[in-house]
C-alpha cells in the first residue's frame, strides 16, 4: 500500500510541467537548505516524517481524529507531526491547552495563512482567519461590541420566536418520517440572518435552498482539509475537491455581499439596527480616524459579515442536529426536558429570565457539545514567535491544533466518557434545589475554545440553542420514526477529520396541543 502511494506521488509528479517540476524543485531545496539552517528545537514527540511529504501517507485514507487518538496513546499529550514539510503541534488535554492558548495566549494566537483560506477571506479581511495583528484586533472588538448590543435587548429571544412558529406549523404537517435537518438549519439561520441583515427566509426560498446545500457540500467534503495548503505545487493543478468547494464557499460571500450592498443604499446611520448596519456605521467612524481607515474597506466589512453568518451557521445547526438526534434516541431526557420547559417557560417566549432556570435544558446542550462537538479540532492556531510548552520547544510560525474532541471524551476529566450523562453538569446547592456548574470551570470542557481567539459567538449560541430548543419542545414531542427508540443509532464513522456530524436521520413529531 505505502508503495503504490509512492508510485502514484510519482506518476503525478510525471504529469507535471517544465514550470510546475521547477517550482517543486525550489521548494525541496528551500526545505532541505531549510533544515540544515534551521536552529534544532527539543520539539514534542511524534511519527517519524518522509523527507517533503512529512506524514501525509499515514494520514492518507485515514480519518485525522483516529490518527490523533492513535498518536496521543503513542506520544502521550502534545504531539508533533508534518502534512508534506509543514510541521504541526496538536495538543491533547486541556492542562496544555490552557498552558498554551490561555497562559501563553501572546505567543500561541495567530492562525497560519492558508491557500485556501486566503481565497475565501479576500487576503485575509476577516476575523475566523486572519493572522493575529491590529487588524484581527479592531474588527474583533468592534464586532463583540455589536454582538453585545444585540444581546442585551429582545430581539434574540423575539426572533428565535418569530422564525420558530412557521417551522412547528410545517413540522406538524409532516405525514410521515422526515430529516429535521433542513427545520434546524432555517432556525439557525433565520436566527443569523436576522442578527446580520434585519430579515428572514421562508423555507421554501431558492435562496435558503441554495445556500444550505452548499454549506452541506462544503461541510461533508472538507475531510481532513486541503492539501493545496500544504504542497506549493498541487495549486497550479488542484483538486476536484479543492475548486468545487472553493466555488460554493464564494457563492455563499456573494450572498453576503450582494445584501451588504442593500444595506449600504438604505443606510441611515439614526436608525442602526442589525449588525451590517452597525458595521457600516462603525466603518463610517473609522473612517473619520485616518488611523483606522485602512482597516476597514468594504472588504473588511464584508468578510466580518461572512464571518458572523458562516461561523455560526454551521456549527450552531449542526450541535442541533445531534442535540435531536440524542432527544429521540432517549426519550427520557426528552421528558425530562418538557417537564422543566413546561414548569419555567409555560407558554411564554423563552427568554433570559427563563434561562437560569432551565438548568436541565443547558446541562443536555453542554452534555451534546461535550458528547458530538462539530469543529473536532476547531480552527488552527499559528505560534508567533518560539516558545514552549509540556516542556517542549515550539518554534515560530508552527501550525498549532487543539483536539478538543478527544479532550472531551477523555476518561480523565470524564467517568464513563462515552456515557450521555447531562447530570454530570449539575450540582445540587444547600437549599436542596438544582444549580448549574459554570461549564467555563469545568476542566475539559472547552467547545468554545481559550484564550485570545475563543469564539466571539459564545453568548449567541448558548442563548440562541437553548431559546431554539425550548420553542421546539414546548409545542412539540419528538420520535424516531421507526424501530429505533431507546436506543443511539449506529453513526458509523461520523468523524469526517475536521467535522463530525450526524448521518441523516428520520423522525416523526407529534403537537403537544397547546
Ligand atoms: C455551537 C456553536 C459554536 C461553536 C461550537 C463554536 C466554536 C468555535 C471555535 C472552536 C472557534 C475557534 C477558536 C480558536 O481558534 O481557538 C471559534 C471561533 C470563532 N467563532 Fe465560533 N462557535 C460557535 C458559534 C459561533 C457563532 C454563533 C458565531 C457568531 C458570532 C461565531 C463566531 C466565531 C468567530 C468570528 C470566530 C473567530 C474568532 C477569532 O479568530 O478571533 N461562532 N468558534
Amino acid at each position: 500500500m505505502l508503495l503504490n502511494l509512492v508510485n502514484s506521488f510519482l506518476q503525478l509528479v510525471e504529469q507535471f510541467s517544465i514550470s510546475t517540476k521547477i517550482i517543486a524543485a525550489t521548494t525541496i531545496i528551500a526545505v532541505f537548505v531549510r533544515l540544515i539552517t534551521s536552529k534544532r528545537f527539543k520539539l514534542p514527540p511524534g511519527p517519524r516524517p518522509l523527507p517533503l511529504l512529512g506524514n501525509i501517507l499515514e494520514l492518507h485514507g485515514a480519518s485525522l481524529l483516529d490518527k490523533l487518538d492513535e498518536w496521543k496513546e503513542r506520544y502521550g499529550p502534545v504531539v508533533t507531526f508534518y502534512i508534506g514539510p509543514k510541521m504541526v503541534i496538536v495538543v491533547n488535554d486541556f492542562e496544555h491547552l490552557n498552558e498554551a492558548y490561555v497562559k501563553q495566549g501572546s505567543d500561541f494566537s495567530s492562525r497560519p495563512l492558508l491557500y485556501s483560506s486566503k481565497i475565501v477571506t479576500d487576503d485575509f479581511k476577516d476575523i475566523a482567519l486572519a493572522p493575529y495583528g491590529d487588524v484581527w484586533k479592531y474588527q474583533r472588538k468592534i464586532t463583540s461590541q455589536a454582538l453585545r448590543r444585540y444581546l442585551t435587548g429582545k430581539q434574540l429571544e423575539l426572533r428565535v420566536y418569530e422564525t420558530l412558529q412557521p417551522i412547528i406549523e410545517n413540522m406538524k404537517q409532516e405525514s410521515g418520517a422526515f430529516n429535521p435537518h433542513r427545520y434546524m438549519s432555517l432556525s439557525v439561520f433565520n436566527v443569523l440572518h436576522g442578527l446580520c441583515f434585519g430579515s428572514t427566509l421562508q423555507i421554501e426560498d431558492p435562496r435558503f435552498t441554495k445556500l444550505l446545500s452548499s454549506q452541506d457540500k462544503v461541510s461533508d467534503g472538507i475531510g481532513n482539509g486541503f492539501i493545496e495548503d500544504f504542497l506549493p505545487p498541487l495549486r497550479l493543478w488542484p483538486t476536484k475537491k479543492f475548486t468545487e468547494l472553493m466555488k460554493l464557499a464564494l457563492e455563499f460571500n456573494d450572498y453576503v455581499l450582494d445584501r451588504l450592498q442593500e444595506h449600504k443604499i438604505s443606510f441611515d446611520a439614526n436608525n442602526v439596527d442589525d449588525l451590517t448596519d452597525n458595521i457600516l456605521l462603525a466603518q463610517q467612524q473609522a473612517l473619520k480616524e485616518d488611523d483606522f481607515a485602512k482597516f476597514f474597506t468594504d472588504d473588511h466589512a464584508k468578510q466580518i459579515v461572512i464571518d458572523v453568518f458562516a461561523a455560526g451557521l454551521d456549527t450552531s445547526r449542526q450541535t442541533l442536529d445531534w442535540l435531536f438526534l440524542v432527544l429521540v434516541a432517549y426519550p427520557e431526557v426528552q421528558s425530562k426536558m418538557h417537564e422543566e420547559i413546561d414548569r419555567v417557560v409555560g407558554n411564554a417566549v423563552p427568554s433570559k429570565e427563563h434561562r437560569s432556570r432551565l438548568v436541565f435544558t443547558e446541562a443536555v446542550l453542554m452534555e451534546t457539545m461535550r458528547l458530538y462537538y462539530v469543529t473536532p479540532v476547531g480552527l488552527p492556531h499559528e505560534t508567533m514567535r518560539d516558545t514552549t510548552v509540556g516542556g517542549y520547544e515550539v518554534p515560530g510560525k508552527t501550525t498549532m491544533l487543539a483536539n478538543y474532541f478527544s479532550m472531551m471524551r477523555d476518561p480523565k476529566y470524564w467517568p464513563e466518557p462515552l456515557r450521555f450523562k447531562p447530570e454530570r453538569f449539575i450540582t445540587i446547592n444547600k437549599e436542596g434545589t438544582e444549580s448549574k456548574i459554570s461549564a467555563l470551570r469545568h476542566d475539559g470542557w472547552a467547545p468554545f475554545s481559550m484564550g485570545h481567539r475563543a469564539c466571539i459567538g459564545e453568548s449567541l449560541a448558548k442563548l440562541e440553542l437553548v431559546y431554539i430548543v425550548a420553542g421546539l419542545l414546548q409545542k412539540l414531542t419528538f420520535s424516531f420514526a421507526g424501530e429505533e427508540e431507546g436506543k443511539f443509532p449506529d453513526m458509523g464513522n461520523s468523524a469526517k477529520g475536521i467535522t463530525f456530524l450526524p448521518k441523516p436521520y428520520y423522525v416523526k413529531v407529534t403537537s403537544r396541543g397547546n
